[in-house]
């Protein structure tokens, strides 16, 4: 059921939206905290599904929130809910009760195309197997979403490369994807997701499907576009070794967080 789930919301992204940016690949630690409005609030959201003829309550009043330019992981084992609340953050789903607040302003209450607009302009979708369309180069693939975006022609080119050489790959620009490496892919994916300039970036499982250097190399390249971009990332991990890279870790137990 859950990959059912995650498959329509990849598609649903593939639907209606942009990504995009860059890279460098220094230091993996996290910075000051931010301060500043937060980006978005999430206050006591619950979120059941229908089974059959029993109620699955998947989500239990879960309060959070993303401050600008922050690096937030949510933690949890297989099936506690952290795919379920990305979707809620980003709009693709919508809560039984409670508030998701984007910039202060009702999100989960939005009808479709509010959503889908807020989505196009403001966010970026990272997935656990990349996204990309194998048939197009990487330049291609970055392009696509400007083009998604609406953003004038004039403008692609200078930011399909800002984004690719951002994220290390301006060696890389004209490789198809299966021409490079599950790491080089996912920081296509990223440069994808940050084309359009979001302020906010959700990423599922970014690094599950990769080994622990290209990991490593994904998760500096989030923290170098922190910086450089001004993006707010949440993320879902299971990974304990990339915990440490976060500015706030919320851990996930059968739908609540744990202290
Ligand atoms: N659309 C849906 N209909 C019914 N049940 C669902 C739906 N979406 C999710 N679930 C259920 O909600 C629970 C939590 O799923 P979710 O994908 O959010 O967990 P997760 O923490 O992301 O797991 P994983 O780490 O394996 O990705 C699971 O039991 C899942 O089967």
């Amino acid at each position: 059921m859950k990959g059912w789930f995650r498959r329509n919301a990849a598609s649903a992204i593939l639907d209606d939206t942009v990504h995009g940016t860059e890279t460098a690949t220094d230091t993996l630690q996290p910075e000051e905290p931010s301060s500043g409005e937060p980006i978005l609030t999430v206050h006591n959201v619950e979120r059941s599904f229908q089974v059959g003829g029993e109620k699955l309550h998947v989500l239990k009043s879960i309060t959070m929130e993303l401050r600008p330019q922050q690096l937030v992981m949510l933690k949890g084992r297989s099936g506690s809910g952290k795919t379920t609340l990305l979707n809620i953050i980003g709009g693709l789903d919508q809560p039984n009760r409670g508030e998701v607040l984007f910039r202060g302003h009702p999100f989960h209450s939005a009808g479709d195309d509010e959503r889908t607009r807020i989505r196009r302009r403001d966010i970026g979708f990272i997935f656990q197997s990349f996204a990309l369309l194998p048939l197009l180069s990487a330049w291609e693939n970055v392009e696509l979403s400007l083009r998604m975006a609406g953003t004038p022609k004039s403008e692609w080119k200078p930011r399909v490369q800002h984004c690719l050489e951002l994220v290390g790959l301006g060696r890389r620009m004209h490789h198809r994807p299966f021409e490079l490496s599950g790491g080089e892919q996912q920081r296509v994916a990223i440069a994808k997701a940050i084309a359009h300039r979001p302020c906010l970036l959700l990423a599922d499982e970014p690094t599950a499907e990769l080994d622990s250097q290209m990991g490593a190399q994904v998760m500096a390249v989030f923290r170098d576009i922190i910086r450089s971009e001004r993006v707010t990332i949440c993320m879902t991990t299971h990974d304990p070794t990339i915990l440490e890279v976060a500015d706030h870790v919320y851990e996930m137990v059968d739908g609540t967080f744990i202290s």
